[in-house]
This record gives structure tokens, sequence and C-alpha cells, in this order.
């Protein structure tokens, strides 16, 4: 057992780490090149054209082959969802808990080879990928824990009139489409899951296709764990059949997806056309996240940390730093020490242990980044750091970008509007802290932001201020990201987010429930 745990913000790592995940990285390789099928109620089916998944390291490694699975696919699923709801949610709920603690606990035990597998699925780093794996576990027993202390959600009432006795019960819905997005592919697809079928409801999980074998892992973990088959089940393939299907089947009780803002509004609003009636969409969504530098912030701290939240796993977090505004009269030395810190990053090989960060997930976002910096340049920006793509050699088989600084754009320039989800970051100047707040929050989204400062009057109008869900003062080891459940629920205001409630924290499971009051009136009366 390690000493610690291991998380996005721990800066120092436990030694033992390396020889277990390097030993891991080569295990994990005897599970690639398979076929796997789609699984609907336990039952192993295949769809009439396949998918390779490739790793975003060097795309000869093919990591398998998976199914196509399209509106036919979703449409069985969702009926073996619905045939598995009356048992599952019948269960004591107990039993429910106990088999999502073993889920936690398998996903503990192969923790490094989860890790090793993110590394080769995904692209990120040991550390990335095995603090994904620990937030994983975490959020499995945060969420047992929350449900335990409310004890199941069933809760005594009062007596308004004679012998009547009264409950609330908090009860499932039915059948939900889990979808889940690429860059988080074993932490968040599993807290979504366990949203739902810890509460009672049954699953139909589709995995992004860029990183399909986390989810056909994860499906195998938690059947293993005990969740009957046809509780969940796994559809892997592309998102627009899928999505057209869960959107208006009668049958589907809700969706819980997380990803791009353009995907999650158009799950919201086809969802309220199509359905018959209002049925919960959970959407955790995109966002462009910011942080405020003041005059009086330590400027070694604030570079650390908004370099660790702006190019953690290369800019591809909901959570990571793509603006910053710096008080004018610190911006110089600010943007002299940022260049300084982003010019020592290493990209490359995300299995070596001195690397920063890995490839880009794919072609696709090696060319919003390639497009942004060109925009970026012909609008007047100037680059503080960065701004190339890497070529020969491994640079040339996967998407390595630098990490990028840009100074010199109009504060309502597209670039500080839209989320790019890659190593670049925005850099403004205001001249006081109110107009650094209106900066900040200039924008659709509101999932993260930060502050580095060293008055604690700055730092409570910028916490009474800010439009964002998640927010940190003075954050070293992550400016923006590393949001741990238990400690920061998770969730999005704005376009960021539909429920305003944070996955890893203590109202997450109520969107997965709704309210049934129970009256029961005693014969006597
Ligand atoms: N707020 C959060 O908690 C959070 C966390 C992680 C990622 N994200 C966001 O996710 C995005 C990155 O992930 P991505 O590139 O995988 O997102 P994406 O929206 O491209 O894909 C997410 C999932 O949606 C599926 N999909 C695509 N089109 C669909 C459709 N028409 N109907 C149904 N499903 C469809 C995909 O196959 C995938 O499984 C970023 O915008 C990031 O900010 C948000
Ligand atoms: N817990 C992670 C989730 C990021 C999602 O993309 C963070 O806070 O950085």
């Amino acid at each position: 057992m390690l000493e610690s745990k291991f998380t996005y913000v721990s800066l120092e790592s436990d030694e033992r780490i390396h020889g277990e995940y390097e030993a891991a990285l080569i295990e994990v390789e005897r599970e690639f090149g398979e076929r796997h099928p789609i699984y609907i109620g336990g039952r192993e089916v295949t769809a009439r054209r396949e998918f390779e998944a490739r790793s975003p390291i060097d795309p000869g490694i093919l990591l398998g082959t998976f199914q196509e699975g399209g509106e036919e696919a979703a449409r069985e699923a969702i009926a073996a969802a619905n045939e598995a709801f009356p048992d599952w949610s019948g269960r004591d709920w107990q039993d429910r808990v106990a088999i999502i603690r073993r889920a936690a606990g398998l996903i503990e035990d192969r923790r490094f080879w989860l890790a090793a597998l993110i590394t080769y699925e995904a692209g990120k780093t040991r550390y990335e990928a095995l603090a994904e794996v620990g937030e994983a576990v975490d959020m499995l027993r945060y969420y047992c824990s929350i449900y335990e202390q409310s004890n199941g959600y069933v809760s005594s009432m009062h007596s308004p009139a004679p012998g009547e006795e009264c409950r609330s019960v908090m009860r499932p819905y039915g059948a939900w489409a889990v979808i889940s997005p690429f860059n988080f592919p074993i932490a968040l697809a599993a807290g979504m899951i366990t949203g739902a079928l810890l509460t009672g409801n049954t699953v139909v999980f589709k995995p992004t296709s860029k990183t399909p074998l986390s989810g056909v892992i994860l499906y195998r973990l938690f059947v293993e764990a005990g969740v009957a088959p046809g509780a969940i089940n796994l559809v892997t393939g592309p998102g627009g059949p899928f999505g057209e299907v869960v959107v208006a089947h009668p049958d589907v009780a809700g969706i819980a997806f997380t990803g791009s803002r353009a995907v999650g509004e158009w799950l919201l609003r086809e969802s309220t056309a199509e359905q018959p009636y209002h049925k919960p969409v959970v959407a955790e969504l995109g966002s462009k996240n910011p942080v405020i530098v003041t005059a009086s912030a330590d400027i070694e701290k604030a570079v650390e940390g908004v370099v660790r939240a702006a190019y953690g796993f290369g800019g591809q977090k909901c959570s990571a730093t793509s603006r910053v505004y710096v008080q004018s009269s610190v911006a110089e030395r600010f943007i002299e020490a940022l260049r300084d810190r982003v010019n020592r990053i290493e990209v490359g090989d995300p299995r070596r242990r001195e690397v920063t960060y890995g490839p880009l997930i794919d072609d696709d976002a090696r060319l919003t980044f390639q497009r942004a910096i060109e925009e970026a340049i012909r609008d007047g920006g100037r680059l503080v750091a960065g701004g190339e793509v890497l070529e020969g050699g491994l640079y040339g088989l996967g998407a390595y970008v630098l990490p990028t600084v840009i100074t010199g754009l109009p504060h309502n320039h597209r670039l500080f509007g839209d989320e790019l989800f890659v190593p670049i970051l925005l850099l403004g100047t205001f001249e006081s802290l109110e107009e650094g707040l209106r900066l900040a929050n200039a924008t659709d989204y509101g999932l993260t932001a930060g502050i580095f400062s060293e008055d604690p009057a700055e730092i409570r109008y910028f916490f009474d201020h800010i439009q964002s869900g998640v927010v940190y003062a003075n954050r070293r080891g992550g400016a923006t990201t590393g949001a741990w459940p238990g400690a920061q629920p998770f969730g999005g205001w704005k376009a960021s987010g539909s429920t305003g409630r944070g996955a890893g924290g203590p109202y997450y499971l109520l969107s997965f429930v709704r309210e049934q009051a129970q009256t029961l009136v005693t014969e006597r009366y």
C-alpha cells in the first residue's frame, strides 16, 4: 500500500509508484489487439461494422477492435436495461452499496494496470493517470458513504394529522443512458455509472470511441463486482445514432452526459422536444476557465499553479486554465517568469517519467491548435512561448505540440471565448480587481476559476463575485484543476452544467432520483 493518497495536486510522488507503474505498462499490452463485443443483457453482441482504436502516443499501437453499435444496438440495450430495472431497483439499497464498494476495491487493486491503460489510450502521464484512478476509487466510495448517511434516501416525516405516518422516499427513474468523454475515461464514466446504479437505476453505457477500451474494462469491472447483467449494458460506437435514439426513446428515463457544450446542449434540446414529457438530463459540459493574478500575488506560486492547470494533460481538461488576467503593474514580471517556466516543460512520450505531458488525443486536436495559432497571429496576438507542432521521430507519429502562451489579443477575441481543449493559454491584463472579475465572468461558461493574491479582502471579493462552480485561491498544485470527490464538488454554472449540483459532492446522487411522499393512514382513523 502507498502511504499517501496520490491526487492531481500531489507535488511529490512516492518513489514506489514508478516500478509498479512501469511493470503495468508492459502487462497491459497483453490486453491490446483483441476484438471486443457490445454487451446487452449480459450477451455478447456483434454489429455489422467495427472500428479500431489506436494509441495517441503512436497510432501504430492497435488497442483493439470494437463494435460500431448503431440505433438497433441502442434500442436493444434500452430494452435490456428496462427489463433489469424492477429487480435492480427492488434490491435492498445496502446490497447496491456493497456492490459499488466492491467495484471501488477492484479499481483500487488494479490501479497501476488501469493507469497504464489510460496512458496508452488517452496519452496521460503516470501522475495524471494514477490520480484519475484514485479519483474514481474515492468517487465511488464517497457516493456510497453519502447514500448510507442519507439512509438510502428514506426519511421519516412529521405526522400532519392523527394517524398519518409519512415518509419521504427518493426513488430511481428507470433506464439511463450514460455517455462519457475521452479525457477521464475511467473516473468520469465510473462516476456517472455509479450515480445511476447506486440509486437503483439501470444503465446503457456508451463510452467515447476515442477511448473505448477503458469503457469495456469498466463494464467488466462493474459486472465482476456484482452488477446484474442487464442492469449495466455497454454499447460502443459513434455518438450520433446513439444520441438520436436516446433523446426520443420513451423507455429512456434519463441521460447522464459529460462532454462538449455542443453535444450536451443538443441532448438537452432534443430530449425536451422529442420525449413525451420532461426527462432528467445531467449534463457536465465544457468551459473557458480564468485565473486572476493580482499585484499582491506570490508570482512564483501563481506561475506554478497556472502552468500545472493550463498544461496538465495538454490542456485537455474541462477544468484547464485557458485565460489568465494579470494586474498591469506585475504583468511584465509574471510574463517573464511564466515564459521561463513554460520553456522548461517537457513534451513527449507520456510513458517516460520525466515527461510533463504527452500527445493530444488526435489529429483534429492538432488542427484546432494550429488554426488557433494562425488566427491569433493574424489578429495581432504575440507568442510568449510555444506555438509549434513538433515533428520528427515519435513526434511525427502523434499530435505533439508545444505549450503555448499568447498575449496581445483584444479581450473580446474569439480565442478568449471558445473552449479549444489544447495547451493554449491566453493572457490579458487589468487595472482594478473589479475589471479583472468583469473580464473573467465575460463568458457563457462557468466551471472553474482561480485567483492568486496575498490580500484576504481581494480573495473574498473574488469568491463573492466570480461566476463559477469550483473556485480556488492560491493553489500551487493547480490553479483551476484537480477537484477531488468529497472535497471539491465539481459542477458547472451557466453553460458548463445543467443541474447546479457537483459530481463528487453531497447532492450529486439527487439528480438520479425523484421524491415520493408516502402517507399511510393507520386503521383506527
Ligand atoms: N464539466 C465536466 O465535468 C467535464 C469533464 C470532462 C470533460 N468535459 C468536456 O468534454 C469535452 C471533451 O470531451 P469529448 O471531446 O469526448 O466530448 P464530446 O462531446 O465530443 O464527446 C463526448 C461523448 O459524447 C458522444 N457523442 C457525440 N455526439 C453525440 C450525439 N449526437 N449524441 C450523443 N452522444 C454523442 C461521444 O461519442 C462521446 O462519448 C470538453 O468540452 C470538456 O470540457 C466536461
Ligand atoms: N477532477 C478533475 C476533472 C476534470 C474534468 O475534465 C479536475 O478537477 O481537474
